[in-house]
């Protein structure tokens, strides 16, 4: 069975609560739910992890090295400019697909680099919800090569 990371930055616990025209109505726990279920279908087990603390991130990444076969990644805010979370991504052998519910490029001139991305095989953008499971597509016809 495939073994996938699902992991949230920053805020995203908070999501549900504010900001719906960027985020929709959906909290963590629900997309989180949604995830699992829509890798269950696939044959894949899905863990969640959701931390608003750059380290502890770093810490969950290192971890997954050897113990993941992906990573579906939110970085929150981290995204524009945490190039720690960058070498971490870069550090480990597991395939990281960066996921935005909003579309970045559309938004705030500081909110449309990712210096994450480049580390990653793929970055998911402004589909809301769903570009979680879009992501998780990525991961799963990466394996299947
Ligand atoms: O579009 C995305 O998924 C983002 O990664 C979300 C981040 C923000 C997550 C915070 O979400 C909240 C949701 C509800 C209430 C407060 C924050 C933002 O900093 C990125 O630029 C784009």
């Amino acid at each position: 069975m495939k073994k996938i990371l699902l992991m949230n930055g920053p805020n995203l616990n908070m999501l549900g609560q504010r900001d719906p025209k960027f985020y929709g109505t959906d909290t963590l726990a629900d997309i989180e739910a949604m995830v699992v279920a829509y890798g269950a279908e696939r044959g894949a087990q899905v863990d969640c992890f959701q931390s608003n603390h750059e380290g502890v991130l770093i810490d969950r990444l290192h971890a997954a090295h050897g113990n993941y076969d992906g990573i579906v990644y939110n970085p929150g805010a981290h995204t524009h400019y945490s190039y720690a979370l960058h070498d971490a991504v870069e550090t480990i052998d597991v395939p990281v697909v960066e996921i935005h519910i909003s579309d970045i490029s559309q938004r705030e001139e500081f909110r449309r680099t990712s210096v994450i991305a480049p580390a990653c095989i793929a970055q998911v953008k402004g589909l809301g919800k769903d570009g979680y499971l879009r992501a998780l597509d990525i991961l799963l016809e990466e394996e299947a090569k």
